[in-house]
């Protein structure tokens, strides 16, 4: 076998630091043809469906890419704009974002590029951009903030497949996750704050993220716990009880038992019980896609005011929001602060802009 080099490499050529934000995909247009593709591809993974691979074929070609295609197409029709899908243009737009703020700070010795898990632009594609652009060094950001080996450990393994096939390799820093990140936690806190004082309190918070088969907690997969440490912090520094907040998990898929309590049960409950208004916060996605502003904006919505809800809203992701990509640049920079060290000036005009209020550019301490 053959190692891709860099024949054209010259020793006066700059090295430069790379940053690849990275999500899980979408496809590439809102049609039962493409969503076989972009299915065919997310669930063969074994990370994702963890079921022994010959008996998994047959389910997945023999039904699910017959069935579900259709009717996935139908959902992301609903949700698709001028853009194209929500997913990929928010995360376009959060590497643009990232890379004029890195830029200020570091001049051209970084570069932010972002690809997508499954489909397009692939992981392999734009790192090739990135080692042809001179990045010699290299830090991967995946946007999930909870680690799970389904979302997390696969885009490690993209990588790594990729780095199989070349003969130089860059020096590597992975950001596992940042569930407890401090700037990420004032960012989705702050973002609840405003929302209320635009729209009034709820009775109830309910902070709902993507859910995964039970079994994957029973085998030892920290998400879980991760997913309700960020609730508890966010909580915390909005200073709410334990009665005014709930942790849920959506998106079920397939007839195992998954992590609960599941979202579309519990809003169909909390009526009953007396919980009128609700908000609904998806921590863990960091940009809005199919199942937030579709599962949660509408299918959830129309569960809890037909069981007798009162008031209902999706509070959005934190998408490219100024503070949250803040967050993102200060995650960065402590990763790679012996990279690329922030200046005497820059963590002086960070510590001010912070004093007054804004948003900090450099990292804190957290627990
Ligand atoms: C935020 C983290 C995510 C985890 C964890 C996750 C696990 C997971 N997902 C599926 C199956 C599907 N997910 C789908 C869409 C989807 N999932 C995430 C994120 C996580 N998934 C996102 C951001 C999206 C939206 C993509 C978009 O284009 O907007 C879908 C496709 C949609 C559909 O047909 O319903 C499937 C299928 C499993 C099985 C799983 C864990 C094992
Ligand atoms: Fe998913
Ligand atoms: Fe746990």
């Amino acid at each position: 076998m053959e190692f891709r080099g860099s024949p054209e490499f010259s020793h006066k050529q700059k090295d430069r630091v790379g940053v690849l934000i990275t999500n899980l995909g979408t496809p590439d247009t809102p049609t039962p043809p493409a969503l076989r593709t972009y299915l065919r591809e997310f669930l063969s993974d074994p990370r994702v469906v963890e079921v022994p691979r010959l008996l998994w074929w047959l389910i997945l070609n023999g039904v699910i890419l017959r069935l579900r295609p259709r009717r996935s197409a139908a959902a992301y029709k609903t949700v698709w704009t001028d853009r194209g899908s929500p997913l990929l243009f928010y995360t376009e737009d959060q590497a643009a974002a990232l890379q004029q703020v890195l830029r200020q700070q570091h001049g051209d010795d970084v570069i932010v590029r972002f690809a997508m898990r499954y489909g397009q632009p692939s992981i392999a594609e734009r790192l090739q951009q990135l080692f042809d652009e001179g990045a010699r060094k290299l830090v991967v950001l995946p946007l999930y903030p909870q680690y799970c080996a389904a979302t997390t450990a696969s885009t490690f393994d993209a990588l790594a497949r990729d780095f199989t096939k070349r003969r130089w390799l860059p020096e590597l820093r992975f950001i596992n996750h940042y569930h407890d990140y401090e700037p990420y936690i004032e960012a989705c806190a702050d973002s609840i704050s405003r929302f209320w004082n635009e729209h009034g309190k709820p009775d109830k918070l309910i902070l709902s993220y993507h859910g995964v088969p039970k079994k994957f907690l029973l085998k030892g997969d920290p998400y879980h716990c991760e997913c309700h440490k960020t609730s508890r912090l966010i909580a915390a520094r909005l200073g709410l009880d334990k009665s005014e907040y709930m942790t849920t998990f959506q998106s079920r898929f397939g007839r195992e038992e998954w992590l609960t309590p599941y979202t579309d049960e519990t809003l169909k409950a909390l009526p009953a019980q007396g919980t009128k208004n609700v908000h609904v916060v998806c921590p863990g996605f960091a940009a809005d896609c199919l199942e937030t502003i579709e599962e949660i904006g509408e299918e959830n919505r129309a569960y809890f005011i037909e069981a007798g809800g009162e008031g209902y809203a999706y509070i959005p992701a934190l998408n490219a929001e100024p503070q949250h990509i803040q967050a993102l640049a200060s995650l960065i920079n402590r990763t790679v602060q012996d990279w690329l060290p922030l200046t005497h000036d820059e963590e002086q005009r960070a510590r001010l802009a912070q004093q007054l209020g804004q948003q900090p550019a450099t990292p804190k301490a957290h627990e």
